[in-house]
């Protein structure tokens, strides 16, 4: 981490997505027009330099419980979606109107995590994405509160920003938020927190810095930017955090003369499937591999074969996405599996020339094939 130095490849620089939070698009529980109107003619001005921009917006439920008169966010689930539900039309609505004035269009797209984690789907998404792109319209998302129930729900732009970002191999994500960027302690709570201005590793010191608790109208606090940042460095996409309510942040960040938080993203960069794989699909189940399957797999880039597995955790079927964790739990990668949870049971510890024998068909000699997973973290600096 760095509290001085930033370092922007500006040249590379050609599509971004733009994460705004509530706190940033509301005022008081209602829309921020000022602040509307402001970033979208800065999301016109990178246009003209030639740049391509997703938007991703939070703000409907904040939108929402003002349109209907409620004091605060309901707490039930349907009321809560309900609510977000209104406050979606009014927030494009806005966006559509500010954008007209610089004489673009918009389009919304509501997504679920369900959506993303098809690969069908994902595709699909990804090619409208696409076209809207080619044909210069400014794709606004977000979250498709009304029918995003908790196992289906990024539960925060953050996240869906991060994943936006992979899908469309975006160079950047900036996440405004209505704060200058990551401190290295809740600034609401102490005076002498300092902003960092670049992070190069993201280890559990940066994850500590975060406080969980959002503002007023925020979601996730700064946990999710950081678990959003995790996702895009080790995709090898950089995010900058800073904040929405200042002037012309979106240009300033662009000419690299702005105040705020650079993720360092890895040197390498894995293929869109394989970010696909290990950083938008939720695990089903866990395998616990040994040493020399940590070796083999993490360390060589190999298979991952019957003999390195010790344990298997939960049900899950041919093809569902899979973690591998060390004994201590530390969390390796992801993987879709050629066999199914009860199988693995019975050919785990054991030669590939046995899985005949113990199942009575041999479909696979690797449980998950190298072209099939994604490394996420190693054995030293990963850590549940
Ligand atoms: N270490 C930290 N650095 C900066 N902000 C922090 C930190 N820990 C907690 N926060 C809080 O996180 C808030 C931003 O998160 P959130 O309200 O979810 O924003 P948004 O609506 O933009 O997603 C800030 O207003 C800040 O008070
Ligand atoms: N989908 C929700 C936003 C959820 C969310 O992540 O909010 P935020 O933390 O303000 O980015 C809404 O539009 O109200």
């Amino acid at each position: 981490m760095n509290t001085e130095q930033q370092i922007l490849p500006l040249s590379r620089f050609r599509r971004i997505v733009v994460k705004v939070g509530s706190g940033v698009l509301t005022r008081k529980n209602s829309l921020n027009l000022d602040v509307i109107n402001s970033i979208s003619s800065q999301i016109c001005a990178l246009h003209d330099r030639g740049m391509e921009v997703i938007l991703v917006s939070s703000g409907a439920m904040a939108a929402g419980v003002k349109k209907i008169g409620l004091k605060k966010r309901p707490s039930e689930t349907p009321k809560r979606q309900a609510v977000s539900a209104i406050g979606q039309a009014d927030l494009i609505h806005e966006w559509e109107k500010a954008m007209e004035h610089c004489g673009r269009k918009v389009a919304q797209i509501l997504l679920t995590r369900g959506d993303l984690c098809d690969r069908g789907r994902y595709l699909n998404a990804r090619n409208t994405l696409n076209t809207l792109l080619e044909w210069k319209v400014l794709p606004i998302i977000n979250e498709n509160d009304t029918v995003a129930v908790k196992s289906l729900q990024f539960g925060d732009n953050d996240n869906l920003g991060a994943m936006i970002t992979m899908l469309l191999d975006a160079d950047l994500m900036i996440n405004l938020t209505d704060i200058g960027g990551l401190y290295n302690k809740d600034p609401r709570r102490h005076d002498d927190a300092q902003l960092l201005r670049e992070v190069t590793a993201m280890g559990s010191d940066i994850e500590a810095m975060a406080g969980e608790i959002a503002g007023p109208l925020g979601t996730g606090g700064m946990g999710t930017k950081i678990s959003a940042a995790k996702k895009l460095t080790s995709a090898g996409i950089p995010m900058i955090i800073a904040c929405g309510l200042e002037q012309n942040i979106l240009v300033k960040i662009m000419d690299n003369n702005y105040t705020g938080t650079y993720f360092v993203p890895n040197e390498q960069k894995a293929s869109s499937r394989k970010n696909w794989i290990g950083l938008t699909l939720q695990a089903k189940g866990r395998l616990t591999i040994d040493k020399g399957a940590q070796k083999a797999v993490v360390e060589k880039g190999k298979s991952l074969l019957p003999s390195g597995i010790t344990r298997v955790e939960n049900y899950f079927e041919v093809g569902d996405p899979v973690e591998f964790i060390t004994e201590d739990k530390v969390v390796l990668g992801m993987g879709l599996v050629n066999y199914n949870a009860s199988d693995i049971l019975k050919i785990m510890g054991c030669k590939t020339s046995q899985i005949k024998k113990r199942l009575g068909f041999r479909s696979y000699d690797e449980v998950i094939h190298r072209d099939n997973l994604m490394i996420t973290a190693y054995p030293d600096d990963a850590r549940l």
